[in-house]
Order: structure tokens, then C-alpha cells, then sequence
């Protein structure tokens, strides 16, 4: 299949983080065949694709939470292979998933502290975030299990970036959400673009991901299937008619 409306990209040469090649599953069940990914720095990139089609996989294969089978994870030249998913952080990559991403029975405030682990000036870090989400220093002392829907997303991107990691994954951010906390969590990623991380997401909105992705990939049975930037994905009928008609 291909799309001469869409801008193909070819391999970037300025990525702060590259995969190659990659190939994982589960048991006996290949999912990826050899996907590839660069995100620069202060990029937000955008992964979609029909349901099924490995875009939940890619990512905890990148974070390392499911072995390699094969390909190659780099960030700033450095190779990820025998990081383990816990060493990730040290390595300037953070992880928001899309399920159990804060500690329920803690505060927010407490939440904020369990980010901070690798962080050497804990006070000011926090207070930066909550200059970034306002809505969690009104909650600091709530647990966060009492907060709504939006807020709890806000709470576990806030999490994830108390390390100030140069790369942040987020799965799925818009789960869950109505269509106005929809449009809040995107100009919250927008934000974490602006304030310094790159982001790498996974989204099945793909028109309110695309309001503020910098790049797009689209993933098709584990394979690359287009690569462009977001306004020719917004551009192409193509692309419209095979994974945005809904
Ligand atoms: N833990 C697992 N064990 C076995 N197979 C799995 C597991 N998780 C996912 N799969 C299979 O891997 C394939 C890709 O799933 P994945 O969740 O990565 O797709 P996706 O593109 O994120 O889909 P969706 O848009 O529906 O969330 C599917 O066929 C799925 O059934």
C-alpha cells in the first residue's frame, strides 16, 4: 500500500531516541516485525493504527517491559538493550501507562514523593509540576483514588515527570476521558513539549492527538505502515479514509 499525498520521512538524523528493527510478542504469537521509531528532542510523536495492530505492544517493548526479540534502542547514542524497565529513568526515559498509573490509596501530595526517587532537588521539582497541572496543589492531600478521571491522568503525568526525563511514553492518555478533559490532557502534553520532554504517544483519538503532535507513525499488523509529519497526516484522504474515518 502507499500514499504519494503523504510525506515520507525517511530515517531521522537528529533523533534523540531511535528503535530499530524491533521484534517482540508473546510465547509463541509474533506481534512486531521490525518496527522503527526516532523522536527528537522536544517532539511529540504520535503512534496509531488499527486495534490489533501492536501500538500497546511497541511501547512496552521500547520501555523494556517485554523482552526484545530482536532490534536495537538508543537514546542520545547510548544503547537501551540491557536496560531493564526500572533502570529506564536513569536513562532520562519516563513511562505514564494506561492503567494503574498512581498509587490509590496515597495522596497526590505522596504520589508526587514516589516520583521523586531519582531526583536531587525534590521541593522545586514539585513545584514546577504543580505550577504545570494547578489543579493537583488544590488536591495535594486528597488520595488519588478520590480524584476524577482527568485529574488522576494529570497525577500520573505529573508522576512520571518528577525526574524531569528528557522523553516521556504515554499510553493511551485520552482513556477514559470526556471529550473536554480530552482536550485538557493534550494541552498538557503540549506543555510537557514546551517545559523540555519529547513525548511519545499512543492514542486512539487520533484527530485530538494530532491538534498537537509534531509526527506521526502508523502501525499496521506490527509493521511501519506510514511515517509523516501531522499536518500531511491530516492532509491525506488516504490516511482519513483507512484509520480516522470513525
Ligand atoms: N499479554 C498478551 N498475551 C498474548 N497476546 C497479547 C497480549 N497482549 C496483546 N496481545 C496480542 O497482541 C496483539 C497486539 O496487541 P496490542 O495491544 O499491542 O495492540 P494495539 O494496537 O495496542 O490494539 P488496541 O488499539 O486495540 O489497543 C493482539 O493480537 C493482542 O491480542
Amino acid at each position: 500500500m502507499s500514499d504519494s499525498s503523504l510525506e515520507t520521512i525517511p530515517t531521522v538524523d537528529d533523533a534523540l531516541f531511535s528503535a530499530r528493527d524491533i521484534e517482540t510478542g508473546y510465547g509463541e504469537l509474533q506481534v512486531l516485525y521490525g518496527v522503527d521509531i526516532d523522536i527528537r528532542q522536544n517532539e511529540i510523536v504520535l503512534v496509531f493504527g488499527p486495534n490489533g495492530a501492536g501500538k500497546s505492544t511497541l511501547i512496552k517493548a521500547l520501555y523494556q517491559r517485554l523482552p526484545l526479540w530482536g532490534g536495537e534502542v538508543e537514546i542520545d547514542g547510548s544503547d537501551l538493550s540491557d536496560v531493564n524497565s526500572n533502570q529506564m529513568i536513569e536513562h532520562g526515559i519516563g513511562f505514564v501507562p494506561q492503567t494503574e498509573n498512581v498509587f490509590p490509596n496515597l495522596t497526590v501530595a505522596e504520589n508526587l514523593d514516589i516520583g521523586a526517587i531519582h531526583v536531587t532537588n525534590p521541593e522545586s521539582r514539585r513545584a514546577a509540576l504543580l505550577e504545570l497541572f494547578p489543579r493537583l496543589k488544590e488536591r495535594l492531600m486528597q488520595t488519588a483514588e478520590t480524584l476524577s478521571g482527568g485529574e488522576r491522568q494529570m497525577l500520573a503525568m505529573a508522576r512520571a515527570l518528577m525526574p524531569n526525563p528528557e522523553l516521556l511514553f504515554i499510553d493511551e492518555p485520552s482513556a477514559g476521558l470526556s471529550p473536554q478533559l480530552i482536550e485538557r490532557t493534550f494541552d498538557h502534553i503540549a506543555q510537557i513539549r514546551e517545559s523540555g520532554t519529547a513525548v511519545l504517544m499512543i492514542e486512539q483519538d487520533v484527530n485530538a492527538a494530532l491538534s498537537v503532535a509534531d509526527r506521526g507513525y502508523v502501525l499496521e499488523m506490527g509493521e511501519n505502515r506510514f511515517e509523516g509529519d501531522a499536518m500531511s497526516i491530516r492532509e491525506s484522504q488516504q490516511i482519513r479514509d483507512l484509520y480516522l474515518g470513525r
